[in-house]
C-alpha cells in the first residue's frame, strides 16, 4: 500500500535474492477500509517510494541478484471495473470471503478487511500471475488469508514470508506508525513487551493458555494504570483490542498448545489522540489527533 518502510523492502530484498524479476504492487486498495477507517488519511508518499526503490533498485543490479523490473499502481478503476469499491456489509460487487477464518481477530474489529485483502490480492495475483507471492510477518492473520486463498482457489504460486523489521526497541515498522509522535511512540513498545512475556512462558515450558498469556495481560494492565494516572499533558492512553493464542492454520483460540504444531500469539491495540499537546510537542501526522491501531505478533514454534 505505499509509504514504504525497510519492511516492505526486505520484502523485495527477499524476492530479488529467490528470483530474477520482481514486481512491486502499490495500492491503497479502498475495500480493506471499513467506512470509518482511515482510508483517506492513509499516508502516500509515491516520489519518496520511487527513490527508495529505484536505491534499492541499483544496490540489486551490484549484487547480481534480481532486479525490480515493474511496479505496478493501478487505478481503482482498473482495480474494480464493474461497480465502484463498496465497504458497506453486506455490500455490493465481487468478493472472496473467508469465514470464519477472516472475522476472527483482526476481522472481529475490521469487519470489512479480510474480505477487501482476498479479494483485492486475487484481482493483483490475476494480473501479475506471480510465480512466488512475499508477505510480512508483521501482518500474521493476512498470511494464514493468503495461504488459505491460494489453496482453497488452487492458485499456482507459492507464498513465502519475510521477518517482521522491526525498530530497535521491538516495535513493528508499519506506515501508521508516522501518526504516533514521539508520546505514543513510546507507549506502543507494550505491545510487543506483553508478547515477548507470553513467548517466555512457552520458552519456560508452559503450554496451557492461562500460563502462557497471564503476564503479557498483566503488563499490558499495569501500564495502562500508568498512564491513566498521568496528566492529560504527559499521557498516552491506549486499548487493547485483544491478546490472542491461536492455532497456526484456522486462528482460532486455543486452551493448550498443541507442541507439533506450535501456536500465534498475536496482539491489537488502539493508541488513542493525544489529549493535551505540549508546546512545541512533536504530535506525528495528524497532529496526534488520529487514533493508530498497532498489531504484532511472536510465532511460538513447533517443539521437534
Ligand atoms: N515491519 C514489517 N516487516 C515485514 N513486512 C512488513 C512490515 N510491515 C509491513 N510489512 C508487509 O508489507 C506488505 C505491505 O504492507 P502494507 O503496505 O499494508 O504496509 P504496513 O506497513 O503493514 O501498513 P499498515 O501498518 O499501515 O497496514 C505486507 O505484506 C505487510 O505484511
Ligand atoms: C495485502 C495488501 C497489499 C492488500 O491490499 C495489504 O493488506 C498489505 O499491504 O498488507
Ligand atoms: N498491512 C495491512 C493493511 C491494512 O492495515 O489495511
Amino acid at each position: 500500500m505505499g509509504a514504504l518502510h525497510e519492511g516492505h523492502l526486505s520484502l523485495v530484498r527477499m524476492a530479488a535474492a529467490e528470483n530474477t524479476d520482481v514486481f512491486v504492487t502499490i495500492y491503497v486498495n479502498p475495500t480493506q477500509f471499513g467506512v470509518n477507517e482511515d482510508l483517506a488519511s492513509y499516508p502516500k508518499t509515491w516520489d519518496t517510494d520511487m527513490r527508495l526503490l529505484g536505491a534499492l533498485d541499483r544496490e540489486l543490479a551490484a549484487a547480481g541478484a534480481g532486479r525490480v523490473s515493474a511496479v505496478f499502481a493501478p487505478t481503482t478503476q482498473t482495480m474494480y471495473p464493474t461497480l465502484p469499491p463498496d465497504s458497506s456489509i453486506p455490500g455490493v460487487g465481487s468478493f472472496i470471503e473467508m469465514r470464519p477464518l477472516g472475522q476472527l481477530l483482526e476481522g472481529a474489529s475490521r469487519p470489512v478487511f479480510f474480505r477487501g485483502v482476498a479479494t483485492v490480492c486475487m484481482k493483483l495475483f490475476n494480473i501479475c500471475a506471480p510465480e512466488l507471492v512475499y508477505f510480512g510477518q508483521k501482518d500474521v492473520q493476512q498470511t494464514v488469508v493468503i495461504n488459505r486463498l491460494v489453496k482453497d482457489f488452487h492458485l499456482d504460486m507459492d507464498v513465502r514470508i519475510g521477518a517482521t523489521q522491526r525498530e530497535r526497541d521491538g516495535l513493528a515498522l508499519s506506515s501508521r506508525n508516522v501518526y504516533l509522535g514521539d508520546r505514543r511512540r513510546a507507549v506502543g513498545i507494550v505491545l510487543n513487551q506483553a508478547l515477548r512475556k507470553a513467548e517466555a512462558q512457552y520458552k519456560d515450558g508452559k503450554r496451557k493458555r492461562g500460563d502462557i498469556l497471564w503476564p503479557a495481560d498483566a503488563h499490558a494492565d499495569e501500564v495502562m494504570l500508568q498512564q491513566d494516572a498521568l496528566e492529560p499533558a504527559q499521557r498516552a492512553k491506549f486499548e487493547v483490542d485483544y491478546i490472542s493464542l491461536a492455532d497456526p492454520e484456522t486462528m482460532e483460540e486455543i486452551e493448550v498448545v498443541d507442541e507439533k504444531k506450535g501456536a500465534i500469539l498475536s496482539g491489537a491495540i488502539k493508541m488513542l489522540p493525544i489529549e493535551d499537546p505540549r508546546p512545541g510537542e512533536e504530535l506525528g501526522v495528524g497532529d496526534g489527533k488520529i487514533p493508530v491501531r498497532l498489531i504484532d505478533n511472536i510465532i511460538l514454534e513447533p517443539v521437534v
